[in-house]
């Protein structure tokens, strides 16, 4: 049974990323890309659905973790009755390997140690065949099935068990033992073995160097340095390809149907992430991001997604994992997703914000670059005003979205710039009085006046947390009166146990059953409206409250559920999120 969300911590190698527990089991790993099917994924089912577990065969008194000192290689510390294990686990960057390291090092009396590695493929489901070897001078155990074969290495191997490979081995003080698992194509040779030391020192170097940039003049300083050094972890070296979160299928809802892949780019949580990333002074990262942009999107305008594959792939198909038995019985288990072919009007306004934060950082506009967001702005010329799904990605009709119209504003609005204020050059006059028209719609249409609030759509009195951008885009002054009274009217109607829900799912507008717990994008929104308003005691104490909520490793999911386990609280949704993460960032920056 997968433990709570919030006892997981994440390593990765910009390729791909890994899930380990405070049990020092991992059981979520996609290889050899984020997108890849799982081979351990006891995540969302049993140990019988692949895991690989390293940590002390006796009861284990207490246990703590860190993430070594500015980068992402975990550190587990066991203590048991006779001694204390230190677990370290890296996924080594930089060396075109797919792979995960752990070392276990007995740092005080002894300790039994137990060793599980059960190598289940697509996603859980394939027993592969499992042999020893001998390759390059060591002996080795190695997994094959279908395109996959994963290599098992160490000073020790365990042996075959009814489909598992157990050990049990006991170690003294000052003894460590490394072990390493390694994915290649099946039709490929073993690959050699590389020194353990010298790939951990040089990951250690690598991620220390990025986080040192991170800025330490913010509100929970070292919460956004994590929190930028998970966003770098979701960034696919290879692609420039971000992905919203390296799970699938975490539940909104436990033991309901809300559970979705989210191992895919979506152009608003990318874009969303390169602002946060630009907003603290990475801008390399930017022109990664930009190259993957041009790529996926190349082609017909009319054909933009909302979202990608992790190298700009257009196929996501959604699909559900009857073999899963789901996180928390939380079913079904979905990989792909069907959101693909939605019609979300705010994305194009995403893109241009970060766009323009890019080219203010110096990134300048190639011919490709700026005609590609020419020929998009355009396409939204013509369709501005049709319904769509929302950035929410509701499953129920399509409406009239007022955040949805507040960013194609956006997205014309920073045509506009691009002309007038760097010299870029397009049909400024139609998208100056597209951009005044849309303004004026949202100020009749979306505009309830008896109560003083935006709306949800322009067809109900609902509010809806994503109206919080408001002011954040720049659509209207932080201090408007009709940005305050938004904001009252959403902390009425939308706060749970102090945090913002996105919408009132009672009103059945998803299309889903069930409910959701507070999406903690909306309770950071909150923050950043809250300073964009001079309300700033009121938003520096939400600011503890939601970075409060990070676990012993400054991770946080999509959601939380405020009420679980008498008001004890956990974590729910995929994890760790791109959305929390970023947003978190971005108001930590607004506080600043
Ligand atoms: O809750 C319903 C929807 O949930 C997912 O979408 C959410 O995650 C996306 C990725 O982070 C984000 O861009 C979106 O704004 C969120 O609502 C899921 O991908 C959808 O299929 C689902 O309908």
């Amino acid at each position: 049974m997968a433990l709570p969300i919030e006892d997981y911590a994440l390593i990765g190698d910009r390729g791909t990323a890994a899930l380990v527990g405070k049990d020092g089991s991992i059981d979520w790993l996609c290889l050899p890309r984020f997108d890849s099917p799982a081979c351990f994924a006891a995540l969302l089912g049993t140990e019988d659905n692949g895991r690989w577990l390293l940590a002390p065969a006796d009861e284990v008194v207490s246990t703590s973790r860190r993430y070594v000192d500015g980068t992402a290689i975990l550190e587990t510390t066991f203590t048991t009755a006779d001694g204390e294990l230190v677990l370290l686990d890296v996924m080594p960057v930089g060396d075109d390997r797919a792979d995960v390291v752990r070392r276990v090092t007995c740092t005080r009396g002894r300790v039994l140690v137990r060793h599980d590695w059960v190598v289940r493929t697509d996603y859980g489901r394939v027993r592969p065949w499992v042999t020893r070897e001998h390759a390059h001078g060591n002996e080795v155990v190695i997994a094959v099935a279908g395109p996959d074969k994963l290599v098992l290495r160490g000073p020790r191997l365990p042996e075959g068990h009814r489909g598992h490979h157990r050990d049990e081995f006991e170690m003294r003080e000052g003894e460590e033992a490394t072990f390493s698992t390694t994915w290649v194509r099946s039709w490929r040779d073993v690959p050699k073995p590389l020194g353990f030391d010298e790939r951990i020192e040089a990951t250690s170097d690598q991620q220390r160097e990025w986080s040192a940039r991170s800025p330490s003049d913010v509100p929970h300083a070292d919460l956004v340095r994590r929190s930028l050094l998970t966003l770098m972890l979701m960034t696919h070296a290879d692609t420039g390809g971000i992905v919203a979160a390296p799970t699938t299928s975490l539940p909104e809802d436990f033991g309901g149907e809300r559970n979705w892949d989210y191992r895919f780019c979506w152009l608003r949580d990318a874009a969303l992430t390169l602002e946060s990333l630009l907003g603290a002074g990475y801008a390399d990262e930017a022109l990664e991001w930009r190259h993957w942009l041009l790529r996926a999107v190349a082609g017909d305008p009319a054909d933009l997604q909302i979202m990608y594959a992790v190298d700009g792939g257009r196929d996501l198909p959604e699909r559900e994992l009857d073999h899963l038995a789901g996180y928390a019985d939380s079913r079904p288990v979905r990989i792909g997703n069907g959101a693909v072919t939605q019609r979300q009007n705010d994305v194009l306004g995403e893109v241009m914000i970060a766009l323009e934060l890019a080219r203010e950082a110096g990134l300048h506009e190639t011919r490709n670059s700026w005609a590609l967001q020419r020929a998009l702005v355009d396409e939204l010329a013509d369709h501005w005003d049709e319904p769509d799904n929302g950035l929410w990605e509701i499953r129920g009709p399509q409406r009239h979205f007022t955040h949805s119209r507040v960013m194609v504003w956006v997205a014309f609005d920073r045509a506009v710039r691009a002309v007038e204020e760097h010299g870029l050059e397009g049909p400024v006059e139609r998208w100056r009085d597209l951009r005044d028209r849309v303004r004026e719609e949202v100020l009749d249409k979306g505009w309830d006046a008896e109560r003083g609030t935006f709306t949800q759509h322009y067809d109900t009195r609902e509010v809806d947390a994503s109206l919080l951008n408001i002011p954040l885009v720049g659509f209207l002054p932080g201090d408007d009166p009709r940005v305050l009274g938004t904001i009252d009217a959403i902390t009425e109607d939308l706060m749970r146990n102090g945090l913002l829900v996105r919408y009132r799912t009672q009103t059945g507008v998803d299309g889903l059953e069930g409910g959701e717990h507070p999406f903690l994008a909306c309770s950071f929104w909150l923050v950043s409206a809250l300073a964009s308003a001079g309300r700033r005691d009121e938003a520096e104490s939400l600011m503890e409250r939601v970075c409060g909520l990070a676990n012993d490793v400054g991770l946080l999911a999509e959601e939380y559920d405020t009420t679980y386990d008498d008001g004890r609280g956990r974590m729910a949704g995929n994890f760790p999120q791109a959305f929390s993460h970023l947003a978190l960032v971005q108001a930590a920056l607004a506080l600043r």
